[in-house]
């Protein structure tokens, strides 16, 4: 179980909670949605999950050390390809550079990048370069994924691509999390926490 909340909530002004204390796993091999409207806290939660953010209140337990944390906005190298983007974490890993970059024009494959290897960071659209932080997140296998708004800059078709890619990852055993306003993500959930106001 890589992370439970306990009665976890979070104020970055005293006395002002930004969501009622929630309880939850995050289980190897699950997708969790977290949905709610704008500024309820989503990315607040996704950065508690992470250990970025000690909560406020309640407790939160975690196990495992591999946590990857896919940003709303990507960032990345400007000069570097696409390629060397998803090959780093492989390598980091220990695998020999060809291997490495085998995998990835694997990964750039599966996340429709294939002809983009070679195109620098700065030269992909916002659409492909949250892909490719998407790819180069599947690289580093996490056991704990957190994605923001992974489908808020592709089309439909792409999105539901997307959705598929990432429910692989948590058929391979991640705890994936994934904070989210669509509606088709939100259906490819196993389970969903709808963050409420404190009142
Ligand atoms: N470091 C911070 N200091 C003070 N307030 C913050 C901080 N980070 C976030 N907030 C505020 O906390 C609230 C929740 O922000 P958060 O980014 O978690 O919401 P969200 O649900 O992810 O929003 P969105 O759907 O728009 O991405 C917002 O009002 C935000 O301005």
């Amino acid at each position: 179980m890589p992370v439970t909340f306990e009665e976890v909530s979070h104020e970055f002004h005293p006395g002002r909670p930004l969501f009622r204390p929630i309880s939850c796993s995050f289980a190897a091999g699950t997708i969790t949605g977290v949905v709610g409207p704008s500024g309820c806290g989503k990315s607040t939660l996704l950065a508690i999950a992470a250990g970025m953010i000690r909560p406020s209140v309640g407790t939160v337990t975690r196990s495992g050390d591999r946590c990857v944390w896919v940003f709303q906005n990507p960032h990345g190298v400007a000069r570097r390809s696409a390629l060397d983007h998803v090959s780093l974490p492989l390598v980091a890993a220990g695998r020999r550079r060809r291997d490495a970059d085998l995998d990835a024009e694997r990964l750039l494959t599966d996340f429709g990048l294939a002809d983009r290897a070679d195109v620098p960071f700065s030269a992909l659209s916002g659409g492909e370069a949250q892909r490719l932080m998407l790819a180069r997140a599947v690289a580093a296998a996490p056991e704990l994924l957190l994605v923001d708004e992974p489908t808020a800059q592709l089309d439909r078709p792409m999105a539901a691509h997307v959705n598929t890619v990432i429910a692989r990852l948590a058929t391979a055993g991640a705890a994936v999390v994934i904070a989210t306003h669509d509606a088709d993500t939100r259906r490819a959930c196993d389970e969903v926490i709808r963050l409420e106001g404190p009142r």
